[in-house]
């Protein structure tokens, strides 16, 4: 058997479990895997909302052989992850997928692809979403693209990144800087008790679907750092920020480490795959103490500054009621870079 037939054959076998094929049926897929591209029907006046998202070893996970083995699954299931994270950030409900994966031959044998297939599987199921089709190539390293649809109802309008006000308040969901920690620091009591967070994140879809119900103004998932992607908010949006520091949310286990690190990671460190959205100040957030989503107000929209032109307004920080600047760092010992994740920096 080749690598093909292979993959083909885990596939299938993954594919043909009760829940995925019930979701199939659900979705009004006429067509999914097997032809040249895939049907489905839409049902009427839905909006079809669309992403794509890659994942390269060495660049989004280890580039290790040894680590990628042992985290086959976690590496399927994040592919799906953070596609299905980006749908959610438009304040729709994921659908479908494709997946194109260019495989180092190391990897194309029965194992390594089980684990990986059962991830991806994992993460279907657990959002509710089907594999439609996707492409194999031979690659000398893993690269994985994950392209996904998603909808939205007739009378639901999408979340976009351009319609934040001035006066709105600011939320975010879960907590901050957990991955980040995870990725910096793999070998420690925290960063392990943290791995779940960088390898298997959460997307917020029931939250994203919920504040665009309920009008929020702009929304964005948090992949490169909270304050780059804020960032993309006040420049779409052509408004200003003030992030209040000691609101932002932190886990029980990143709330032991020292303040500047933790706040490093919260602003900068990225892959988060949070929500960060606006309300206007009269909406109640959708805060359900039932839930396992906390939603945290972390400041507000004010007037964008005439000084910064349209491409780097950045949210301003403050820390106990004090302005965090170059001249004024604290709590930081200097002032820190706080670009984010960027992959041509430098
Ligand atoms: N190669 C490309 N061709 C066309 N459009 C692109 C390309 N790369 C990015 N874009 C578009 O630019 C916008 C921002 O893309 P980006 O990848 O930064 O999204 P993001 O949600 O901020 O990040 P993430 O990749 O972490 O989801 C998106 O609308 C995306 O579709
Ligand atoms: C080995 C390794 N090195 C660095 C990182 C961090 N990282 C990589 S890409 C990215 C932003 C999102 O990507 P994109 O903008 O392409 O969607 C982040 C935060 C990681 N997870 N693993
Ligand atoms: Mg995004």
């Amino acid at each position: 058997m080749n690598e093909f037939e292979l993959i083909e054959r885990i596939f299938a076998q993954m594919q043909a479990a009760p829940s995925l094929s019930n979701t199939a049926e659900a979705h009004n897929i006429e067509k999914g895997i097997g032809d040249d591209a895939a049907v489905m029907s839409l049902p009427a006046g839905a909006h079809l909302v669309s992403c794509i998202d890659t994942l390269v070893q060495g660049r989004h996970f280890s580039a290790d052989w040894n680590d990628v083995n042992e985290l086959a699954f976690q590496i399927g299931y994040k592919a799906v992850a953070v596609n299905v994270s980006d749908i959610a950030a438009m304040g729709a409900t994921p659908h479908s997928i494709l997946l194109a994966l260019a495989l180092p031959e190391r990897l194309a044998n029965e194992q390594w692809l089980t684990e990986f297939a059962k991830g991806l599987f994992h993460a279907c199921q657990l959002f509710g979403i089907t594999l439609i089709g996707g492409d194999t190539t031979r690659s000398d390293r893993l690269v994985l693209s994950v392209s996904a649809q998603g909808l939205l109802a007739a009378n639901i309008p999408a979340v976009y990144r351009s319609g934040a006000q001035v006066g709105d308040k600011i939320y975010v969901s879960g907590s901050l800087g957990d991955a980040a920690y995870a990725l910096q620091h793999p070998n420690t009591a925290i960063g392990i008790e943290l791995a779940h967070r960088l390898h298997m994140p959460t997307p917020r879809i029931a939250l994203g679907a919920a504040v665009a119900t309920i009008g929020a103004t702009s929304m964005i998932d948090i992949s490169d750092g909270l304050y780059q992607d804020l960032g993309h908010i006040c420049e779409q949006s052509a408004v200003g920020m003030r992030i209040h520091l000691e609101h932002l949310p932190t886990s029980k286990a990143l709330s032991s480490v020292g303040l500047s690190e933790r706040l490093l990671c919260q602003l900068a460190g990225g892959d988060d795959y949070e929500l960060a959205f606006t309300l206007p100040a009269h909406i109640e957030p959708p805060i359900d103490n039932n839930s396992d989503t906390p939603v945290t107000c972390i400041g507000e929209v004010i007037a964008a500054n005439k000084a910064d032109t349209a491409k780097n307004v950045r949210p301003e920080i403050f820390y106990q009621g004090l302005a965090v600047t170059p001249t004024h760092p604290a709590p930081f010992p200097t002032w820190p870079n706080l670009t984010g994740y960027q992959h041509f920096a430098g």
